[in-house]
Formats: C-alpha cells, sequence, structure tokens
C-alpha cells in the first residue's frame, strides 16, 4: 500500500501517481525563469496551432479547387484558392522554424531546471555533518540513480520540465482536431475521436510508464554494469587487465551483468507492451471507425460538403497521427519524473537517517580571507571521553569506552594493526562519523558545540585515500584553505615545506600546470609525488589557520630518503600544531612526542618511543619484528647506507636485531 492508503496496482493508485509526479514537474518549472517558460509555452501553443491551421487551409484549397478550375485565373474562386495556398505554407513553413524554436526553448528550460536540481542534489548529500548517511547502500543508490540522470541530461528533471511543456504542443493540436471535427460535422464524432486518439495513446503511454517501474526495480544491478564498464575502459585498471590478462573474465563479468540488469524486464515486456497495447488500440479502432462510418454515410447522402469533407478527413488522419509515442516528450517526462522522484527519496532517506545533531548548520563554505573563525581559545588538548562508535549494518563495534588525549601543540602517533580504527578516530574527530556515546572535546568545549564548519576550519585532514584533483598544481595546495587560493607566496612555501616545489616548478606550466594526464597540456605525477601535494594541501591549511594536522599514512608512497626526513622536513614546519599521525612505519612514528596503540577499540598502550619499547609490550613486539625484517634484508639485500638509515622499518638494530633508540622526539628537535 502507499502512504495515500491506495494500493500501487488500483487504476486510482497509478493515477494519483502520475498525477503527483506530473505535479512535481511543473512545480520545477518555475526554476528555469518565468521569461523562459513563458516562451516555451508560447512556442509549443503556435506549434499547436500551425498543423491545424494548416488543415484548415489545405481544405479550403480542396473546396475552391473544381470552382477555381472551372472559372478560370481571374475568377474570385481562384483568388481564394491562392489565398488558401498561401495560408497553408506559411503555416507549414512555420511549423519548420517552430519545431526548432520548441528545442531551443526546451533545451534553456532543461539546462536551467538540471542546473537548481543539481544544487539541490549536492546541497543534500552535503547536508548532514557526518558521512555515516551515505554509507546506507539503499539511499547510495538513490543518489546514484537521482544524479546519474541528472548529470547526463537525457532523462533528467529538466528534460522532463521541456517534454511537459512540448505536450502542450500535441494536445493543443489534438483538441484543435476534435474541435474542426466538432464544427464541420458533429460534436459527438469530436469527442469520439478524442476518446479514440487518447486510447491509443494510452496503450503507447501506459506500457512506457510500466516498462520504467520495472526499469527502476532493478536499477540497482545497472551500478554493477557500470563498475565493470569504467574497469574495463578506465584508465586505472589499464596495467593490471592486462599483466594478468583479465578481458575475458571482464567480458563475461560485464556480459553476466547486463543480462543480470535486463532479465527481469525483457521476461516482462511482452505483458506490459503488448497486451494493453492491443487492448487500447482495438477501443480506439472502435471509435475510430464509427467516427469515419458515420462521416462516410453523411458525406454519401450529400449533407456534408466537400470543404468540411476534406476538414474532417484530414483532421481526423492528423489526430490518429497524435496517438503514437511523442519522441520529444514521452522517454523524459518517464524517466525524468523518476530521477526527480529519487531526487526527492534521497532528500527524505537523508533528513530520516540525520540525527539531530547531524544537520549541517552555519556557512559549509570558507570565510573571507581575513575572517578569523571562531575558535578555542588558544592551543587545547583534544580528549575522546568514553567515546563508542559502531558503523550502521555492521555488529561489532569499533570503539567502546574509548579514552584518549591529543596534547596540545605535540605530534602523537596513532598505532594499530589494520582495522584498529585508526581511520575510524579521525573521521570522528572531524565530525564525519559522530560517537554513539561519550564526547570529544577541545580545551573545556565539546566538539558538537561549534559549528561543524568553524570546527572543521581547524583541521587539516589528509586521508589515506585523498583527493587528486584534476586542476592545477597551484589549486590542489590551495584547496586546503580555498579562501586563500590568490596567496601565491603560501602555495609555493607549502609546496617547498613538503618537498614537492622543484618538481612542480620544473612542469610545463610550473604550477599552473594540471595535474592529469586526461587533459592536453596536463601531467599526471607520481605516487609519491601526489602525497607530497597532498601534504602540501594541509601545510597551506596550517598557514592560514588550521591548528590541527591529522596525517593519515603520509609516508606510504614517501621513497626512503624522503621517509627518513619526514619529520626534519615536515613536521618541523608545523612546530606547535596538534599532530595527529597514523602510520604504519615505525620510522615515521617513533620521532612522535606521544604514541598511543590502539586495538580491540580501546587504547591498550601509550608513551613515548623510548617508553614503550621499555614497557616490552604490542608497540616494542611490533617493533622489533619490523626492525629485525629489515635488520636481515639490510644485510643481505641492501647495501646502499642511505637506506640502512631510517628505512621502511624501525632503524638501526643492534647485532641480535633489538633495536636501537637514536630518535629525537619531536619536542627536542
Ligand atoms: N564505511 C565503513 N562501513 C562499515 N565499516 C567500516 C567502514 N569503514 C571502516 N569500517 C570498519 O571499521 C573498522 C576500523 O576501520 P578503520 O578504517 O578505522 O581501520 P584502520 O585502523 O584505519 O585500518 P588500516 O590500518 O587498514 O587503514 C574495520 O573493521 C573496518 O572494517
Amino acid at each position: 500500500m502507499t502512504a495515500d492508503g491506495t494500493a500501487p496496482d488500483t487504476v486510482a493508485g497509478v493515477l494519483r501517481r502520475t498525477a503527483e509526479d506530473r505535479w512535481r514537474i511543473v512545480g520545477l518549472l518555475p526554476r528555469a525563469g518565468g521569461p523562459a517558460v513563458c516562451a516555451a509555452v508560447v512556442v509549443n501553443l503556435l506549434l499547436a496551432a500551425a498543423p491545424v491551421l494548416f488543415v484548415v487551409a489545405t481544405s479550403r484549397m480542396i473546396g475552391w479547387l473544381p470552382p477555381a478550375v472551372r472559372d478560370g485565373v481571374d475568377s474570385p474562386a481562384f483568388g481564394h484558392l491562392v489565398t488558401a495556398f498561401v495560408v497553408a505554407a506559411a503555416a507549414l513553413s512555420a511549423q519548420q522554424l517552430l519545431a526548432q524554436l520548441q528545442v531551443a526553448t526546451g533545451l534553456l528550460v532543461q539546462r536551467r531546471i538540471d542546473g537548481w536540481v543539481a544544487d539541490e542534489l549536492m546541497t543534500a548529500a552535503l547536508g548532514s555533518v557526518s558521512t555515516t548517511p551515505l554509507e546506507d547502500q539503499a539511499l547510495l543508490e538513490q543518489l546514484t540513480e537521482a544524479s546519474r540522470e541528472v548529470e547526463h541530461g537525457i532523462q533528467s528533471p529538466g528534460a522532463a520540465g521541456a517534454g511537459m511543456l512540448a505536450l502542450l504542443a500535441r494536445y493543443g493540436q489534438l483538441l484543435g482536431y476534435a474541435v474542426l471535427v466538432g464544427l464541420a460535422f458533429a460534436w459527438w464524432a469530436g469527442l469520439g475521436l478524442l476518446v479514440a486518439v487518447l486510447a491509443f495513446r494510452h496503450g503507447q503511454r501506459g506500457g512506457l510508464r510500466r516498462y520504467a517501474a520495472i526499469y527502476g526495480a532493478v536499477v540497482a544491478r545497472v551500478r554493477r554494469l557500470t563498475y565493470f564498464r569504467g574497469v574495463a575502459m578506465g584508465r586505472p585498471a589499464a596495467k593490471e587487465i592486462r599483466i594478468f590478462g583479465l578481458l575475458p573474465w571482464l567480458r563475461e563479468q560485464y556480459r553476466e551483468a547486463y543480462l543480470d540488469w535486463m532479465r527481469p524486464v525483457w521476461a516482462q515486456r511482452r505483458r506490459v507492451y503488448l497486451k494493453p497495447y492491443f487492448l487500447y488500440t482495438a477501443v480506439g479502432l472502435t471509435a475510430l471507425v464509427a467516427v469515419l462510418a458515420a462521416l462516410g454515410l453523411a458525406g454519401g447522402d450529400g449533407q456534408v460538403g466537400l470543404t468540411r469533407l476534406a476538414l474532417v478527413i484530414q483532421a481526423v488522419l492528423a489526430a490518429v497521427q497524435l496517438g503514437e509515442f511523442y519522441p520529444e516528450a514521452d522517454v523524459q517526462t518517464q524517466f525524468g519524473m523518476n530521477a526527480y522522484r529519487a531526487v526527492g527519496e534521497f532528500r527524505t532517506g537523508m533528513r530520516e537517517r540525520t540525527s539531530t545533531g547531524d544537520v549541517a548548520t552555519g556557512p559549509t563554505v570558507a570565510p573571507p580571507p581575513g575572517r578569523v573563525a571562531d575558535r578555542p581559545a588558544g592551543p587545547a588538548d583534544i580528549r575522546f571521553e568514553a567515546v563508542s562508535f559502531r558503523y550502521p549494518h555492521r555488529t561489532a563495534p569499533v570503539f567502546t569506552d574509548l579514552d584518549l588525549t591529543l596534547p596540545a601543540g605535540a605530534c602523537t602517533a596513532i598505532v594499530g594493526l589494520n582495522g584498529a580504527g585508526k581511520t575510524t578516530l579521525v573521521k570522528l574527530l572531524a565530525r564525519l562519523a559522530l560517537p554513539d556515546a561519550g564526547r570529544i572535546t577541545v580545551g573545556a568545549t565539546p566538539i558538537d558545540d561549534l559549528p561543524p564548519a568553524d570546527w572543521r576550519r581547524h583541521l587539516a585532514v589528509i586521508f589515506q585515500d585523498y583527493l587528486r584533483y584534476e586542476t592545477s598544481a597551484a589549486d590542489n595546495i590551495a584547496l586546503g584553505a580555498i579562501a586563500h587560493a590568490d596567496d601565491r607566496d603560501g602555495i609555493r612555501a607549502a609546496a617547498d615545506a613538503a618537498g614537492i616545489l622543484d618538481a612542480l616548478d620544473a612542469l610545463p606550466l610550473g604550477l599552473d600546470t594540471p595535474l592529469t594526464g586526461q587533459l592536453r597540456g596536463g601531467v599526471d605525477l607520481s605516487g609519491g609525488q601526489w602525497q607530497r601535494v597532498a601534504i602540501a594541501r594541509a601545510l597551506f591549511a596550517i598557514r592560514h589557520g588550521a591548528s590541527v594536522l591529522v596525517l593519515d599514512e603520509p609516508t606510504a608512497s614517501l621513497d626512503v630518503r624522503a621517509e627518513a626526513r619526514f619529520f626534519d622536513e615536515i613536521i618541523a614546519a608545523t612546530t606547535g600544531v596538534t599532530t595527529v599521525l597514523i602510520s604504519h612505519r615505525f620510522a615515521t612514528v617513533r620521532r612522535a612526542d606521544h604514541i598511543v596503540v590502539l586495538a580491540q577499540g580501546r587504547v591498550v598502550e601509550q608513551g613515548s618511543h623510548a617508553e614503550l619499547l621499555s614497557l616490552g609490550g604490542r608497540y616494542a613486539r611490533l617493533f622489533s619484528l619490523q626492525a629485525r625484517r629489515f635488520a636481515t634484508r639490510s644485510d643481505t639485500d641492501l647495501s646502499d647506507g642511505d637506506l640502512s638509515d631510517g628505512d621502511l622499518g624501525g632503524g638501526p638494530v643492534d647485532a641480535d636485531g633489538t633495536p636501537v633508540d637514536v630518535g629525537s622526539p619531536r619536542s627536542a628537535r
């Protein structure tokens, strides 16, 4: 049952939902702007009138033809014939011109509506403080469906709006023909014609509506299809596909995904299209035959003159053609309405899944340059107090009563096995996920009390899966503090601190080079160079007021020398900034002021590198495991002295593999 209690498959239910969907699209029209919509309405009404006028004029031509032939070129009948011809020709030409104008005004309306809907969609998608609602697969499917149509603009809400306006031309025409038949012959015949054509139309359009419903029910399966197509044709996977010879496998996966998607649609096609089509065609034909039979009888009896006979026959034939599929409106309105329904459902879904504290308040854009965001006074410790958190649809919590302090102005390294919750900790800190229990405070202030946008302006976070923006190198750095994008010196300084300035300067357009191989004149970077650009982005944010730096696996792609110098070159540039460093690499971790070991959703050990080693616990075991591995490798494989100093492992070790602590804590640098 639907919300209004109407069973979805009853005629009333279908009519009601169709009317609601259409009304929603009509409600979108003002978004295209009054003048554009008015122009489109006028064009479509004229496009309705022109063919009707053509039928009238050509019928008059037929009527005047016998007397004109009989009386010669100087006769008034010939004059009427010429006038009718000119009107018919003008109506025909106008029709051609108006068809072009219909496309142009339709596109304008479509683009404006789609722009507005895309905006709505983005606002809804970013409307929650946390990213948790977007972990919900049902919601993600709605977002995918809605954004796909809006993006492609073929079956989008905007196309539906333009399609609705185009229907004015078709139904206006139909009404015109029915009125002509009514005036020239009989009103019951005009009505009969209307019924016949609408029955044909219903057979066509209803089939499309049912088809769209079946298609909509399996649309989630398109995702797999799109995924395999993307993998097969996209650049990122090109190497692996070749190396592992995956083309046959991919082809098979694609074929299976396609069949999985289309099979239910094919299975039902006959039911939804063919049977109703025959039914409504039979009804339409009956009504049509009745009208034409009555006309034939009246014509035979001499009750209807030549002009009127020609008029009615032409009107009926032209009207019958309107019982067909409308390429300029039908698919657009049907699928565009579905897309807009998906937008609405996504918005509602976001609202429902967004708890009260999860609604973004305040501006989400960066403040103008010069305006310092409200900030907690002075550097302050950040505390996780009895924080519990579990992802939706997961049974096991990531954290249970987590207590943790990130000391102000110090560098805290977070260590733990895969899946221990390190990245989740950062999401909680950035309010991209909200605790189920407990709280996070900065100084004495719970971060929940700060407007999310303001709190996030204090953070410079580079996640493991940081973004590689397809824009210039300078922009890639400036996006850390977008309001200061014109601070060219700052961008250069951040790039320099991240050790990437020379490489960027050497690009064809220097810092203005687009960082992508997909654009002409663009250049792609290596993984390590990208990582440095991302680090530079965070440093730029720090330069413009962020006071908490979070780097998730910042040295994962750095070469051995760069990793060894990471602290001296990068972390040194952020003295006094509260820094959180997540890393599996002890050469990076060991120099942090404070090290926290996470396991089973809690802090199991914490202290300095030396303290944790002397504790002989989990950290010491992990450290010596990594150090021993590399000590063995350095004995046998590595002859380069540079590599043995601060390499991928824990640094120097003594003869039996026990790590030797030579790393200076950050506070002592
Ligand atoms: N979006 C998500 N939805 C559901 N579960 C998730 C999600 N992200 C992470 N998890 C789960 O939460 C737990 C912690 O993940 P998290 O990414 O925080 O670990 P991590 O310590 O950063 O791991 P790694 O060292 O591999 O990066 C894992 O069990 C993971 O499977």
